[in-house]
Parts: structure tokens; C-alpha cells; sequence
């Protein structure tokens, strides 16, 4: 079996009927992982259930809010129903703060986005890591931003958020390697989805952005799933507690 291979692995994607996650998805399911999809609408699982196995997949749905205790919950118990075990999970559901400058942001703002992005990520760790200590271990992959790093204006608590998970990868790191569980994070600059077409669809905008790529053009869903795999398999056998950057090379860091 190659270093790469996910063979035998159980994958749980958060918010994985589109865009990064649904990419992250197929990349694992590729290298032989089965995927368990989910969204908080049950037509988008289908159709995400539905797309994975036209490619040979092995995957279950379920719908799941992350921010709600009883979805993670059932979300886990339906993994471990129908998989057997746990021994991936991928962290990628968020959501973006009301666009404006940061000292006009709500308290509301701060809990919907800390709350979502940040909390719920950290609860369905806890929730999956006693299942992946019965495996042996495991990896957890949280999805950040290269906005943790380099804040988007009008997107403050979002991007405090992004970092945050930063912290928590490295908060969690140390405290999980003594359960063969690693904990990395991988941060996506620009990538073509459907959420951030305001910015890809105009082009005055890209052409300001395109100055500031080494890589003259946006990313692609593929090549964030890509990391997320690589970081989940053998290959990244010695990598805890890292944020890979993926982003053309903006905002690049000593
Ligand atoms: N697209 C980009 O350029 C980009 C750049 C950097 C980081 N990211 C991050 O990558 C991830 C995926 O981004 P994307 O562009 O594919 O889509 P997105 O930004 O729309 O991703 C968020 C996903 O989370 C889902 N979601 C929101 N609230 C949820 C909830 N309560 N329960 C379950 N799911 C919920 C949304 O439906 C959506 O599918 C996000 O974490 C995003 O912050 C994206």
C-alpha cells in the first residue's frame, strides 16, 4: 500500500456538499478513505452522495449544523454505525462576520462567528477523539485562512476567528500526539467557490489581487483537498500542530 493511500480510513468532512469541503471529499475518497458528507440541507447531501459515487467513493450522508450539539452528536454516532470508526475528520464549516468595519461589529457578530467557527470545530474534536483512540490514532485538519494571517478588511471577527483556529491546532497538538492523533490546519488563500465569486466574478478586483500572487490566478477547490489529504496520510507522518499555507503564494511567511 502507498504512503498515500487512505485505505481502510473513515472520514468525517464538515460542510462538505460544495466547495472546499465537497473537494476535500473526493480527495480522500480518491486515496481509498470512506468519506461521510454532510451539510445542514438534505438535498445538497444527496446530491453530493450522489456525485462521490459516480467517481467510485465510498460515502454516507447525513445532514449536520455544527453549531448544534445534538447534529454533531448524531453526526458521530451515524459515522460509527455505519463506518465502524473514526479516524479522519476535516473541520471546514464556517461562516463570515456582517461585512463593516471591525468597531461597528455586534456582540451577535462575535457569537455567531466564534461560536461556529471556532467552538463547534473544537467540540466535534472532542467528540471524535476517544474514537480515534480505539483506532490507535487519527488526524484532524482544521480549515483556516490565509485571511488568519493577513486580515481581509470588513471581515474582522471572521479573520480573528481563522487565527484562532490556529491556536487551537497548536493548542491540540502536543495534548493528542500521546494518542497518535496529529492536529494540522491548512489556510487557503483565494479559491474559486461559490462563496467568494463577489471577488473571482470582478475583474478589477482580481487584477488588484493578481499583484500580490506569485501564482498569477486564483486556486482551485482541488488543490486545497489535495493538502488536506496529503496532511491526513503517512506521507505527513512527522507533521503536527503545522498550518500549510495554500495560497498562490500571497502573503507568504519567513
Ligand atoms: N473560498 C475561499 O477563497 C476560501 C479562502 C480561505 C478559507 N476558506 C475557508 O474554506 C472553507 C470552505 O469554504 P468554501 O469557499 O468552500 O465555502 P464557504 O465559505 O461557503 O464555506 C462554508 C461552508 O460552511 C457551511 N456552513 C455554514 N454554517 C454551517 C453550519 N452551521 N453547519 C454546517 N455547515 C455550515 C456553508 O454552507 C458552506 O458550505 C471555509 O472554512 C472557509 O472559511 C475559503
Amino acid at each position: 500500500m502507498s504512503q498515500s493511500s487512505l485505505n481502510g480510513k473513515v472520514a468525517i468532512v464538515t460542510a462538505s456538499t460544495d466547495g472546499i469541503g465537497l473537494a476535500t471529499a473526493q480527495a480522500l475518497g480518491m486515496r481509498g478513505a470512506h468519506v461521510v458528507v454532510s451539510s445542514r440541507c438534505q438535498a445538497n447531501v444527496d446530491k453530493a452522495v450522489a456525485l462521490l459515487r459516480t467517481h467510485n467513493i465510498q460515502v454516507t450522508g447525513t445532514t449536520c449544523n455544527v453549531g448544534k450539539g445534538e447534529d454533531r452528536e448524531k453526526l458521530i454516532q451515524m459515522t460509527l454505525d455505519q463506518c465502524g470508526g473514526i479516524d479522519i475528520l476535516v473541520s471546514n464549516a464556517a461562516v463570515k462576520s456582517s461585512f463593516g468595519n471591525i468597531l461597528d461589529s455586534t456582540e451577535d457578530d462575535w457569537d455567531k462567528v466564534l461560536s461556529l467557527n471556532v467552538k463547534s470545530a473544537f467540540l466535534l474534536t472532542k467528540l471524535v477523539v476517544p474514537h480515534m483512540e480505539k483506532r490507535g490514532g487519527g488526524n484532524i485538519v482544521f480549515v483556516s485562512s490565509l485571511a488568519a494571517y493577513q486580515p481581509i478588511q470588513g471581515l474582522g471577527p471572521y479573520c480573528v476567528s481563522k487565527t484562532a483556529l490556529l491556536g487551537l491546532t497548536r493548542v491540540l497538538a502536543p495534548e493528542l500526539a500521546q494518542s497518535n492523533i496529529r492536529v494540522n490546519c491548512v489556510a487557503p488563500g483565494l479559491i474559486k467557490t461559490r462563496s467568494s465569486s463577489a471577488l473571482w466574478e470582478n475583474e478589477a478586483i482580481m487584477d488588484e489581487f493578481k499583484k500580490q500572487l506569485s501564482i498569477k490566478r486564483i486556486g482551485q477547490v482541488e488543490e486545497i483537498g489535495g493538502v488536506v489529504a496529503f496532511l491526513c496520510s503517512e506521507e505527513a507522518s512527522y507533521i503536527t500542530g503545522e498550518t500549510i499555507m495554500a495560497s498562490g503564494g500571497m502573503g507568504c511567511r519567513l
